[in-house]
């Protein structure tokens, strides 16, 4: 049986310069792995390792220069695939909140019209009320109105995970969604990702420079440094017992034994309402 995400040898070079002194930059270099229905996946790593470009040839945002990424067997970025079906298949949250949305539109339009666009029929508002609901927006009559400026960061990352469900996505690629967020919130956000994993039986990516919430989030891990997969595996596994000096130096540069202890303390403060259901 096919996997459900197959990232075969996949490279980004990307070109800078003019035509005779053309410079040529390694983002991505021969990165393969698969994904399983229902699996959360970490890519973890630092700064510049490619995180990013991969997620973004993942979602076919960009063309890759070299290899394959396929769903369910057929390929992404195909010409027989239209970019609409891949969207609506594969789905990404953004890093930034406050650059993915635009002040002046109302959150009944950012939620609303990729459902229109996927061809959602019936009443659009109910819809959209349902989705912001899901995702802890609630009462949803007082959001479906506001402008996206009238929004915290937090309820900003909520109303693009709303917008990412509506089309009933397979897989879902969030890129540091939490990064820009208060801890509390990064993990309010971190709970109800996990919960609409399960909801909507949905596999998902997370990617991310931090070890602690790729092992709150994560079944496996893939460190990449360099554009290269250096280690890859169980998370709980390479966390015990990590193989790659760049893993242990991550290791190391986590704040505690694996930031649990702060994203704990951080729940358990007034300003957090997190819970941690796999704490236990
Ligand atoms: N369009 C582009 N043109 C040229 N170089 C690029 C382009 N996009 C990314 N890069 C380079 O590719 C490398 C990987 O960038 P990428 O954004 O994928 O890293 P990242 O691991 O996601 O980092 P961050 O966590 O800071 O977002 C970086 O050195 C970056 O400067």
């Amino acid at each position: 049986m096919n996997p459900l995400l197959q990232v075969d040898s996949v490279s980004k070079v990307f070109e800078s310069g003019s035509f005779l002194r053309k410079k040529r930059f390694t983002a991505v270099n021969d990165v393969s792995f698969t994904l399983s229905k229902g699996e959360v996946l970490a890519i973890v790593g630092e700064s510049g390792s490619g995180k990013s470009t991969l997620a973004r040839m993942i979602v076919n945002l960009i063309p890759a220069t070299k290899g394959r990424i396929l769903l369910e067997g057929s390929e992404v970025g195909s010409k027989s695939r239209s970019r609409k079906s891949v969207a609506r298949e594969l789905q990404m949250i953004f890093q930034d909140p406050f650059e993915t949305m635009n002040p002046n539109h109302r959150v009944h339009d950012v939620v609303g019209r990729p459902l229109r666009l996927h061809g959602a029929t019936g009443d659009i508002r109910e819809q959209v009320l349902a989705l912001l609901r899901k995702v802890g927006l609630t009462p949803a009559e007082d959001y479906i109105d506001k402008y996206a400026s009238q929004l915290s960061g937090g309820q900003k990352q909520r109303v693009m995970i709303a917008r990412a469900l509506g089309i009933n996505p397979r897989v879902l690629v969030a890129d540091e969604p939490t990064s820009m967020l208060d801890v509390s919130i990064g993990i309010d956000i971190m709970n109800l990702m996990l919960d609409l994993k399960q909801d909507y039986d949905l596999a998902l990516i997370w990617i991310t420079h931090n070890l602690g919430s790729a092992r709150y989030m994560s079944d496996r891990m893939l460190i990449m440094n360099g554009g290269r997969i250096v280690e890859s595996g169980d998370t709980e596994a390479i966390i015990a017992a990590p193989r790659h000096a760049y893993t242990r130096t991550l290791l190391e540069a986590s704040p505690d034994p694996w930031r649990r202890q702060e994203l704990g303390d951080a729940a358990r403060s007034p300003a957090g309402t997190a819970e941690f259901p796999r704490e236990e």
